[in-house]
Order: structure tokens, then sequence, then C-alpha cells
């Protein structure tokens, strides 16, 4: 069955107060399995832009961030960070770069503790209280707990704390807010519009209804495809 495409609707821009362009995507276009998921697809993103990919399962979504942060290529474009091809400044980009992917990197055989310390050394903030930031994603009595013995939403926030201890500008976060309850889905909300506002930038996947950031912040990125 061959599949045709796609795309997309990048709605209007944000009016704020960061002009400052941290990611562009140049005429990306992916393949997988010979299918096109997007093609020639284009977009700035801003200082102080919250973005939301939106599709149908499938379509191309997590593609589309591991692309933006340079874990996959894209079959045909170039991916800019601050204008220039992210494979020119890797070092810059990463250093500006927290990923949090479908796994989020939340090793099962260590405790919640060990966990974030871990992710907290090797990206080098060292100053930071792994049990101080646990207590803010409501999880102080679970520090030592292994991971994997972790209830599912639990597992999520062991993986999401880092996003309140980091000084990354660009958040590339694909569905951020699984597992996690009401309460927890308002913190992020809260967070991510204050990293906005602090003249940082989320790009995220979600199925969840993101009407409580207001239109006047959120962007949304469409993907979608049809069979023939
Ligand atoms: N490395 C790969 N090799 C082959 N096919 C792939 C690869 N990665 C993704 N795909 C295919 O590309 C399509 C899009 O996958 P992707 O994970 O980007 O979708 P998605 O929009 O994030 O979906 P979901 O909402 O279900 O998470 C799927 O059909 C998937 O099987």
């Amino acid at each position: 069955m061959l599949c045709v495409f796609l795309i997309l609707d990048v709605e209007d821009e944000v009016t704020d107060s960061h002009p400052t362009t941290l990611v562009s995507a140049d005429a990306l276009t992916c393949i997988r399995e010979e299918r096109i998921l997007f093609d020639e697809l284009s977009f700035d993103i801003q200082a102080g832009d919250i973005v939301q990919i939106e599709g149908p399962n499938g379509a191309g979504k997590t593609s589309l961030l591991r692309i933006i942060a340079g874990l996959s290529r894209p079959y045909a474009g170039e991916v800019l960070y601050q204008g220039d091809n992210i494979t020119r400044c890797r070092d810059e980009f990463n250093e500006d770069l927290l990923y949090l992917g479908h796994l989020a990197g939340v090793k099962s055989e260590l405790t919640a503790e060990e966990n974030l310390n871990f992710s907290l050394r090797i990206s080098g903030y060292d100053e930071f209280e792994p049990r101080e930031i646990l207590s803010k994603v409501n999880l102080t009595g679970f520090e030592e707990a292994l991971a994997g013995h972790l209830s599912a939403g639990q597992h999520r926030r062991t993986a999401l704390a880092r996003l309140w201890h980091t000084n990354c500008r660009i958040w590339i976060l694909d569905e951020p807010f699984t597992a996690i309850d009401k309460k927890g889905v308002e913190e992020l909300e809260q967070l991510f519009l204050a990293h906005a506002d602090r003249g940082g930038c989320v790009i995220m996947t979600t199925h969840q209804d993101m009407s409580k950031i207001g239109d006047d912040k959120l962007r949304k990125i469409k993907l979608d495809y049809r069979f023939v």
C-alpha cells in the first residue's frame, strides 16, 4: 500500500516578547517504510513558544521530535539552531537541549534518587540536590524505591523531575503527560508557561487537551496522512 501524506498547518504565530528564533525546520521530509510522513515541513520556533505537535497514532510525531533533536536524520531538509545547521553546532545545541523521549531514560534497577542524581551529574548540574527536586514532583518518601517498583505515573515523574532544574532553553518532550494525574498535568502546564516566560521553548507531542495553556501562547503543528 502506498501512502501519501500530510501536512500540516502551523497555526498563528504567537506574539511574544522573545523574538529570538531558537530552532527552525527547513523543508524537512521524513520517509519511513516507503511512507512519506511529512514533506517539506518548515517552521520557526521562537523563545517563548510552547509548541504542540498533533496527529493520529503513526502520523510521525515522535519521528519529527527525534529529527529536531538530532537523534535521527531527515530524508531531506535541515534543522537549524539559532540559524546554524545542528550538525555544525552539535555541542552548543546539545548543551541547550533537554530531550525526554517516550522511555525517558529512567533505569528500572536504580532508585528514583539514583536516577535523578545520574542525569543531573552527566548534565553537569552538580549543585542540585536530588531529594529537593524529587519533592517538587511529589516523590518524597519514594527516593529509595527502585524505579522499576514505582507506579507508571511515579516513574514518569522521576524522568520529568529534571525539568525543575535545568538551564536548557529547548525542551523536547515526547508525551510528557503520559500516566500523570490531573494535578501533575496542571503543575507541568504551569512549569511550561514559566519556562516560556523566561525565554525558553517547549516542543512536545501530546494527545492531551492543552487549552489551558491559552491560544495566545500555544502553537500547533499538525501532522496527518492518508492511505491510497
Ligand atoms: N526507525 C524506524 N524504522 C521504520 N519505521 C519507523 C521507524 N520509526 C518510526 N517508524 C514508523 O513511522 C511511523 C510514525 O511513527 P512515529 O512513532 O513517529 O508516530 P507517532 O505519530 O509518534 O505515533 P504515536 O501517536 O502512536 O506515538 C510509524 O508507522 C512507525 O512504524
